[in-house]
């Protein structure tokens, strides 16, 4: 394993990040809806106009659980840097999210997050870093949610000073890591179709890497044109599980993983394909024109209706 320049392990895991604050309003969490896919299928759509409209003069609208990763996004304005590791920017992907929710989102608010640095690995090819981000709502100072995001920095690896790569973890069981699919017949499919313009639209709820929507730097990281969040398409997949299994309530939700296999282009088709297993639903996303798993995880709900 080589030695690369200068970057100390142990800096790095005593490095403390700043907290930060994230205001939002309704028209954040609508732009967010819209953004992954809510109601493109159909404007009047019963299970999922509450997320865009104050449907039958609801006082408040609905938010997505998966909302949630955007208050883990709001704590790295500058990147994903951590003292004395250096990478390029533009070869970084998004590799596993975990989301576990405690309470529902209100629909506009102002939460407090602090982040962690939960865990670093050293792949040799790359490095991964996990951060976890735990968000307070601010008036009340109820923890909200708890998002352990994974980044996945090709080129950026090497670093170890032994002959054993590098690898730190604060959690005994890797929550996010890749899930057994089963080989029976899925519970619940749902098919979904991505717009051409997905990631432009998506960027607007907060993140602006050109790697989704700069011809040139998607090129630079080795893809034919840019390429889709991978919080968009975790956005698809679980809307998905909430229409086909939770019955349309969002509520129901009270974890979340994914594990990124494979990039996705804006404008392709998202095949979301789900088992039960009690309370825990398998999933995985495929794309259609290429026939290529692109996402898999599994999401843990409340309870799931007498009629399952
Ligand atoms: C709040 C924070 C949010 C973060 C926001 C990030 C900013 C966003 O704007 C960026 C994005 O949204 S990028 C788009 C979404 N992500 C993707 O499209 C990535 C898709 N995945 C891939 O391309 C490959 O799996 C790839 C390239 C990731 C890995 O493929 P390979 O290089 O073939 O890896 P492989 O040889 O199979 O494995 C090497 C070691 O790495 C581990 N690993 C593999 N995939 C992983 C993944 N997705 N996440 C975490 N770890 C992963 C493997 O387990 C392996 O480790 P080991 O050798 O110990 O088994």
């Amino acid at each position: 394993m080589a030695e690369s320049s200068g970057f100390d392990p142990q800096l790095a895991l005593s490095h403390k990040f700043p907290e930060t604050t994230y205001t939002y309003t309704e028209r954040d969490s609508v732009l967010y809806a819209l953004g992954v896919g809510a109601c493109a299928r159909d404007a009047v759509d019963d299970d999922e106009l509450k997320y865009v409209y104050h449907a039958n003069g609801e006082q408040f609208l609905q938010v997505l659980p998966t909302f949630a990763a955007l208050f883990s996004l709001a704590s790295f304005p500058n990147g994903f840097n951590l003292p004395g590791l250096e990478y390029d920017q533009r070869l970084l992907l998004h590799g596993q999210q975990y989301i576990e929710l405690y309470r529902p989102f209100p629909s506009s608010g102002c939460v407090h997050n602090k982040v962690s640095l939960a865990g670093l690995h050293d792949k040799g090819k790359a490095a991964i870093i996990e951060y976890e981000t735990k968000s307070y709502e601010k008036e009340s100072g109820q923890l909200l949610c708890m998002n352990r995001s994974t980044v996945f920095l090709r080129g950026a690896g090497g670093f170890s000073k032994s002959s054993q790569p590098y690898s730190y973890s604060n959690y005994q069981t890797d929550k996010a890591s890749t899930v057994k699919i089963p080989k029976t017949h899925p519970f619940a499919v749902f098919e979904d179709s991505t717009q051409p313009s997905q990631a432009l639209l998506y960027r607007l709820s907060g993140d602006y890497n050109p790697l989704h929507s700069d011809p040139m730097v998607a090129k630079i990281a080795g893809f034919s044109r840019p390429i889709l969040h991978g919080l968009c398409t975790l956005g698809f997949a679980v809307r998905a599980i909430i229409k086909c299994i939770c019955k349309g309530d969002p509520n129901l939700i009270k974890s979340i993983t994914g594990r990124f296999l494979l990039h996705v282009y804006p404008g392709e088709t998202l095949i979301t394909e789900m088992w039960l297993d009690d309370l825990r639903v398998i999933y995985q996303a495929k794309v259609k024109e290429r026939n290529r798993t692109v996402l898999s995880g599994y999401v843990d709900v409340h309870r799931l209706t007498s009629s399952l």
